[in-house]
């Protein structure tokens, strides 16, 4: 169980989380929803170690993993796919999907053994692995972001906007992907800017507003609240 308990986390400005507490349900999918600025992202990065909470926990089971550094936090089995843009575009698609291995790389056997379960799940890093990845489009580049990330096998993967700038293609290939995961018994925390497609994809919803959770259950009861419109027509019309 992933959870986060009185955390207060921002930029060194003044916190953007406000004494955020969340408890993720294991092999869930979960999807963060809420209004821009309302520090969705931000609940990733302090997961992933990228910012220390100023004050509260968070915990993965027993163990706290809120003073781990994020490679610490990686190899406890919390894998954060970035935004966009994390490949090296003149390594080909192979070598990128290898980088994610970095912790296991003295352990050839496991490296390719991982490697080839990903190129499973992946089929384009099975049909193009010598691709260099600046040649790919940005849904491709996209699944071997994906791919890249689970080469250590982790329990919880953490996407920030999966769908962003993808055609629906693409879009439906990274939301079998994410199937796949649940499958799986992976825990996915998932922020989605197109709440439809996000709820769509999970078992569990979570908005969020100024830096707190403002509501929690089954996607399907999120779905259906009667405040999610309200609250999202306010986020999108800030004059009316
Ligand atoms: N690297 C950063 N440095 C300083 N401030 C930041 C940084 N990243 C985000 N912020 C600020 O923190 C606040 C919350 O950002 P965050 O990205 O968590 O929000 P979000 O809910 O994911 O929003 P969005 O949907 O716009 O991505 C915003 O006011 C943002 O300007």
């Amino acid at each position: 169980m992933l959870t986060l308990d009185g955390v207060y986390a921002g930029y060194g400005g003044g916190d953007v989380l406000q004494g955020l507490d969340l408890s993720v349900v294991p092999e869930s999918v979960t999807c963060v929803l809420g209004p821009n600025g309302a520090g969705k992202s931000t609940v990733l990065r302090v997961v992933s170690g990228l910012i220390k909470p100023r004050q509260g926990t968070v915990s993965l089971g027993e163990e706290r993993i809120d003073r781990l550094s994020a490679p610490e936090v990686l190899a406890k089995g919390v894998a954060q796919v970035p935004q966009a843009g994390a490949l090296f575009p003149r390594m080909s698609v192979r070598e990128n999907v290898l980088m994610g291995g970095y912790l296991i790389r003295r352990q050839r056997k496991l490296l390719e053994e991982r490697y080839s379960a990903v190129a499973e799940l992946i089929p384009l890093i099975a049909e193009r692995p010598n691709a260099p990845a600046g040649n790919l489009s940005g849904g491709q580049r996209r699944m071997v972001e994906i791919g890249r990330s689970l080469m250590l096998d982790p329990a919880v993967v953490l996407l920030d906007e999966p769908s962003l700038g993808l055609d629906p293609k693409s879009i439906a290939a990274v939301a079998g992907l994410i199937n796949g995961m649940r499958e799986r018994g992976k825990t996915v925390v998932l922020v989605e800017q197109n709440v439809r497609l996000g709820l769509s994809l999970s078992t569990h919803g979570v908005v969020m507003e100024g830096g707190r959770v403002r509501l929690l259950g089954t996607a399907e009861e999120i779905t259906n609240h009667p405040e999610i419109a309200s609250l999202y027509l306010g986020a999108l019309e800030p004059n009316s």
